[in-house]
C-alpha cells in the first residue's frame, strides 16, 4: 500500500541549485493520498478539544482549509508581510541570509483558544517558530504543530520541541 510519503515528487536543483524540492502538489493532486494525509496530521489529537487551525502560507492554506472542515472549526491564516488587509501584529524569523516577517490578524484568535497549526513542510522551523509565537501573543494555546514532511538535518523539529511543542510529522527526507 502506498504511504503518503510515495505521492511526494522531488525535483531536483529547485529554486536553487543543489535543492532537492519536495514537491507535495502530487500529494494534493491525489484523492487517496491527499485524504490520507489530512487524516494523519490529525491523528495524534484524536478526540482533544481544538478551538482554531491556523495554516501557513502558502501550502499550510491547502492542509488548514480541509482539516478545519473535517473538524468543524475556524481556519486562521499566518502570512508574509503586507498581504493580511486588517489590523495585524508581526514577528520577524531569520531565513538562510536575512530576516523575512510573518503576520496575523489581532483578532483571529482569542485568548485561551486552543490551537493547531499546520504546514507541508518542516525545515529550520524559523516559519513554525513565527507562528507558535504571534498565537501565543495573542493569548492562544498551542495544542501542537503538524508537517507533511521534516527535513531532520535542519533542526527544526528538536527547535519546536525545545519550545515545548508537541509535533507531528508524516514523513522524513535526507538532506536540505
Ligand atoms: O522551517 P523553515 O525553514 O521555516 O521552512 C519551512 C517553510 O518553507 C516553505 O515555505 P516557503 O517559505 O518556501 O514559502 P511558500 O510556502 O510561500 O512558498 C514551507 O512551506 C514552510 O512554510
Ligand atoms: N527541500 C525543500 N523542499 C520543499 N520546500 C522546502 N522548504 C525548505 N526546504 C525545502
Amino acid at each position: 500500500m502506498k504511504t503518503v510519503k510515495d505521492y511526494i515528487r522531488t525535483i531536483a536543483d529547485f529554486p536553487h541549485e543543489g535543492i532537492m524540492f519536495r514537491d507535495v502538489t502530487t500529494l494534493f493532486a491525489d484523492a487517496r493520498g491527499f485524504r490520507m494525509a489530512i487524516d494523519q496530521l490529525l491523528h495524534p489529537w484524536a478526540g482533544e478539544q481544538i478551538d482554531k487551525i491556523v495554516g501557513l502560507e502558502a501550502r499550510g492554506f491547502i492542509l488548514g482549509g480541509a482539516i478545519a472542515h473535517q473538524l468543524s472549526k475556524g481556519f486562521v491564516p499566518i502570512r508574509k508581510k503586507g498581504k493580511l488587509p486588517g489590523q495585524t501584529i508581526s514577528q520577524a524569523y531569520k531565513l538562510e541570509y536575512g530576516e523575512a516577517i510573518m503576520e496575523i490578524h489581532d483578532d483571529a484568535i482569542r485568548p485561551g483558544e486552543k490551537v493547531l497549526i499546520v504546514d507541508d513542510l518542516l525545515a529550520t522551523g524559523g516559519t513554525c517558530g513565527a507562528a507558535i509565537q504571534l498565537i501565543e501573543r495573542l493569548g492562544g494555546n498551542i495544542v501542537g504543530c503538524s508537517f507533511i514532511v521534516d527535513l531532520p538535518e535542519l533542526g527544526g523539529r528538536k527547535l519546536l520541541e525545545g519550545l515545548g511543542m508537541d509535533v507531528n510529522v508524516l514523513c522524513e527526507f535526507e538532506g536540505a
